[in-house]
């Protein structure tokens, strides 16, 4: 059964035109002129009951917006959508029993309060009855071992202590649904994988139907099955993510600090791009080896100080997915002058940097 089931929703704004000069301001006060900002174009997808989805896309793509509709905090333009079979905007009331959201950029934790006194406010706004509440907030902050902070002021927490937290408040009252957008941004690679284990957990110990907004492909590949992908608000590309990673991830970056200098790095599908004193930075082809073994192999051949994985920036996802389609989907029709011209420029930017780049 669907628990997420979207029609042809579009969401566009009315954005005031910001005229230059005094006069120009002048003119805006007592003759605004607006004009029209498309921020989702009619979209469709349904998300089932138990699903981990990724919703992905650039800066500006119309994830938020899209959360926002489906959460009932933006009214669409057009279309229609069903969350556990209520209309977001129109029962936002009731949803809130049933779903739960984490916005990764805002809080819902009282900046000068202790989690722990957000929680029982929580506890009272879902209404849950007191010797229930303490049960679920005691099992959660097992979970997700927060017990040792749960006391301290939100201010004091680092981004990581915060963000458990965060999620916490959104399950405690055990929704069905929960929105999670970039979960992990701004975290470091070990807090990161911790979050991620605890959203499988969560997704495999309860059936809870996840809908996560991510720029990191990492998120993407360890947590979903299937991902759909957005651009300039439209929908390009909406696939298992195992494909996805045969056809558009297919490489990873590996930086490395080392603490004498690296001897050699035979490996097949290994690639040295760059290589300054100490440091290395290596390309990785995972169609050839895992990133897992050429992990193995560094630790057991060099002494490293310090090391971060990066997967393909989102821009150059996006470009080859319209290399692949010719950029003559149908989602590119009536896409604003200069859509395709700009899809076209960053496909040929990536052709480039593989033909003549060092990869
Ligand atoms: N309240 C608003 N008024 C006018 N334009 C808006 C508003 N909210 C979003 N937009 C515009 O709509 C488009 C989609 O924005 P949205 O926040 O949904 O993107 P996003 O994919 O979530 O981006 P990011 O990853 O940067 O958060 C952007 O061009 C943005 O500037």
């Amino acid at each position: 059964m669907s628990a997420i089931r979207v029609q042809g929703l579009s969401k566009v704004f009315n954005v005031k035109e910001k005229r230059q000069g005094l006069r120009g301001s002048m003119q805006s006060l007592f003759r605004p002129v607006y004009r029209e900002k498309i921020a989702v174009r009619p979209i469709d997808f349904s998300v089932e009951e138990g699903e981990i989805l990724a919703f992905m896309g650039p800066n500006g793509a119309g994830k938020s917006t899209t959360i926002k509709m489906l959460t009932g905090i933006l009214h669409p333009t057009s279309g229609h959508a069903e969350v556990l079979g209520l209309c977001p905007w129109k029962e936002r009331g009731r949803l809130g029993f049933v779903v739960g959201s984490v916005f990764g950029q805002k809080s819902q934790l009282w900046y000068h309060l202790p989690p722990v006194d957000s929680f029982e406010l929580l506890g009272a706004v879902y209404e849950l009855p007191k010797t229930d509440f303490l049960r679920r907030r005691d099992d959660l902050a097992e979970r997700f071992e927060i017990g040792p902070y749960m006391n301290t002021p939100v201010r004091r927490l680092s981004l990581g202590e915060r963000m458990r937290c965060e999620i916490v408040a959104a399950l405690l009252h055990s929704p069905r649904v929960v929105f999670l957008d970039e979960p992990t941004i701004g975290l470091d690679i070990v807090v990161k994988q911790k979050i991620r284990d605890l959203i499988v957990e969560m997704n495999r110990e309860e059936g809870t139907t996840l809908f996560l907004t991510s720029h990191d492909a990492g998120d993407i590949e360890q947590l979903c099955k299937r991902a759909i992908v957005i651009n300039h608000g439209d929908i390009i590309l909406d696939q298992e993510v195992s494909r996805m990673k045969r056809d558009y991830l297919t490489y990873k970056t590996i930086n490395l600090r080392l603490k004498e200098k690296p001897a050699s790095m035979e490996l097949p599908g290994v690639q040295i791009l760059k290589q300054q004193g100490n440091g290395l930075k290596l390309n990785i082809d995972t169609a050839v080896i895992n990133i897992e073994e050429v992990l193995g192999y560094i630790v057991a051949h060099c002494q490293v100080e310090d090391v971060t994985i990066e997967d393909p920036p989102m821009e150059e996802i996006i470009a080859k997915i319209y290399e692949r389609t010719g950029g003559t989907r149908s989602s590119l029709a009536g896409y604003p002058a200069g859509a395709e011209k700009e899809a076209a420029h960053v496909a040929a930017l990536h052709r480039g940097k593989a033909s003549g780049g060092s990869l």
